[in-house]
């Protein structure tokens, strides 16, 4: 019922006139149906009338037919279609936090199970004109013979009991099949990810698909044969009954008195006629199941990433001076991954002055990259207060706040559409900004999008560099930006493009551990074991 209510939802109108033209196709074919029964039953009485009807009801047919279909698929692709962006957009209104903790469920969804319910959705048509034809000729059955008609409606409710009694098998048989597909998904994306490993050494390749990838398979392929097994067992099982009902009634036929020989073959013919539409619906029970455990999976997904609390309300800064007032400080800010065997930093006290450049050393694991995430807003403090330019910033508030930073992660994404950045800023600062990064020759800007992103990867972080320095935000962020940069670029980096930036009135938190530029800092802060040591001087630095 979840996906009637989606499709309803997608398009109330057309739902409605999918269902009328539906009906209307259903009506025409058992008209035709009718048309053909009287024929063999009586003969032509009048051959104009007869085919002036047949062909009148068989053109109605074909065009309500198609026009079904057509109302039906604009319905079920635009269930698709929100289904995809209603998604999209509750991961990124997510809390960054837990987004991060589910990515790899997040992405099956979005790809495996929204294709699914695309594909199951499109069988939709030839299913609703089937049932709309079979409830006509169930019209006309028991118009020709109520009393058999009840008997076929009996083995249907029986057949309707049987797979009804089957639907939770059938259903736990989908969920684990598709909890074994997000294994294969992980399976696969080691392949694409870890294609130079496994490419370097044989045995791990082998090892890979016959440890990780076949036993995954193995297991999805048996949950979906049983799962087609059942319900081939639970759909044939009609059909066997309602031949064995055929079989029966032909044994006391002759010796029945209501009914003639004759009579039970008319209305045999148009029984016939009413199986294979009755087929069609019930083959689609297998598939509303499956999809029903999609969209489960879509729904706890789009569940479990509520909605991070936004205040549309602006941060107010008035009360700022940019000469005396930090424009971001922490004091007594932790944060910790989960409970206390979890990794957690803080407390932390900082102010860091507009145009200060401060870069932040420590060992691998202490702590640099989570007091990044925390400090932009990614991560929410567990206690303490984070200020930006006086004003105490909430739970609520993180997206705002989110606004005013920009930078590079270790693990950052390059996009190449460039839309999100100001006209101006492009035309005046994009070939300016190639040239200075040494990626003019490689790469241009056209349309609002980068040419190509296939670069080597300091050239990549470069370009990476690029985008966000042209988003023109107060802070900037850059998580070991340096690490694969030559040591030309990596002096450009330190003496030239930062003190550059901070020139222009911006403030730079760098993760860097390149000693040899620690005096170009005018803070240098030390992460121990998720502390922070504030190096006061670049003299302490250097001797440090
Ligand atoms: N998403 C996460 N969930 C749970 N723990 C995490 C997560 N990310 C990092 N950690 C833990 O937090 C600790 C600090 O990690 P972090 O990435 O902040 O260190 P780092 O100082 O940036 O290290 P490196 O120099 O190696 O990049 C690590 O011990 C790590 O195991």
């Amino acid at each position: 019922m979840k996906f009637l209510i989606l499709l309803k939802k997608a398009s109330p109108r057309v739902f409605v006139w999918a269902l009328l033209v539906s009906v209307l196709s259903g009506v025409c074919s058992t008209f035709v149906i009718r048309l053909i029964h009287q024929y063999i039953d009586s003969g032509l009485v009048d051959v104009q009338i007869f085919f002036l009807q047949f062909f009148v009801a068989v053109i109605c047919f074909g065009v309500f037919g198609v026009l079904s279909s057509y109302f039906i698929s604009v319905l079920t692709q635009s269930m698709v279609f929100n289904l995809r962006i209603e998604l999209s957009k509750k991961i990124l209104n997510a809390s960054f936090q837990k987004t991060e903790r589910k990515l790899d469920q997040v992405l099956p969804v979005l790809t495996a199970d929204i294709n699914f319910v695309s594909a199951s959705m499109n069988r939709l048509p030839p299913v609703v004109t089937g049932l709309a034809t079979a409830l006509g000729c169930l019209v006309y059955l028991f118009y020709l013979s109520w009393v058999l008609t009840l008997g076929c409606l009996g083995i249907f409710t029986v057949g309707f009991l049987i797979n009804y009694l089957a639907l939770p098998f059938l259903k736990k048989y989908s969920e684990q099949a598709r909890n074994e597909w997000d294994k294969i998904h992980k399976n696969f994306e080691g392949i694409v990810l870890g294609m130079k490993e496994l490419k370097l050494n044989k045995e791990h390749r082998e090892n890979y698909i016959h440890s990780s990838i076949e036993p995954n398979c193995v297991n999805e392929q048996k949950y979906r044969v049983r799962e087609e097994t059942l319900y081939a067992v639970s759909s044939r099982i009609v059909e066997v009954i309602l031949f064995l009902g055929i079989g029966c009634f032909i044994y006391v036929i002759d010796g029945l008195d209501w009914i003639t020989k004759e009579s039970f073959g008319d209305y045999l013919l148009v029984l016939l006629f009413t199986v294979a539409p009755l087929a069609t619906v019930s083959g689609f029970l297998k598939h509303i199941k499956r999809t029903q455990v999609s969209l489960n999976k879509i729904e706890q997904i789009g569940i479990s990433l509520e909605d991070e609390p936004n205040d549309q309300v602006l941060l107010t800064t008035t009360d700022w001076n940019a000469a005396t007032d930090p424009i971001f400080s922490l004091s007594g800010v932790r944060f910790s991954y989960g409970n206390e065997e979890h990794f957690a930093i803080g407390p932390l006290d900082l102010a860091v002055m507009q145009g200060e450049i401060i870069y932040v050393v420590g060992g691998n694991g202490s702590g640099k990259t989570t007091f990044i995430k925390l400090l932009t807003g990614l991560y929410k403090a567990t206690t303490g207060v984070l200020t930006l330019k006086n004003q105490e910033i909430h739970s609520h508030q993180l997206d705002h706040y989110r606004k005013h930073f920009a930078g590079v992660f270790t693990d950052y994404y390059l996009f190449d559409d460039l839309h999100h950045i100001d006209e101006q800023i492009l035309e005046e600062q994009a070939q300016g900004l190639l040239e200075q990064l040494e990626i003019a020759h490689k790469v241009s800007i056209v349309d609002k999008k980068i040419s190509t992103t296939r670069l080597s990867y300091g050239q990549r972080k470069r370009l990476a560099m690029l985008v966000s320095v042209m988003e023109d935000k107060e802070i900037y962020i850059f998580d070991e930006w340096a690490a694969n940069q030559d040591p030309y670029f990596k002096e450009i980096f330190y003496t030239k493009l930062l003190p550059e930036l901070q020139q222009k009135g911006k403030t730079i938190v760098a993760i860097s551990h390149d000693e040899k530029y620690f005096p170009y800092a005018d803070r240098v802060l030390k992460m121990v074991e998720g502390e922070l040591a504030v190096i006061n001087s670049k003299q302490d630095v250097l001797s440090s």
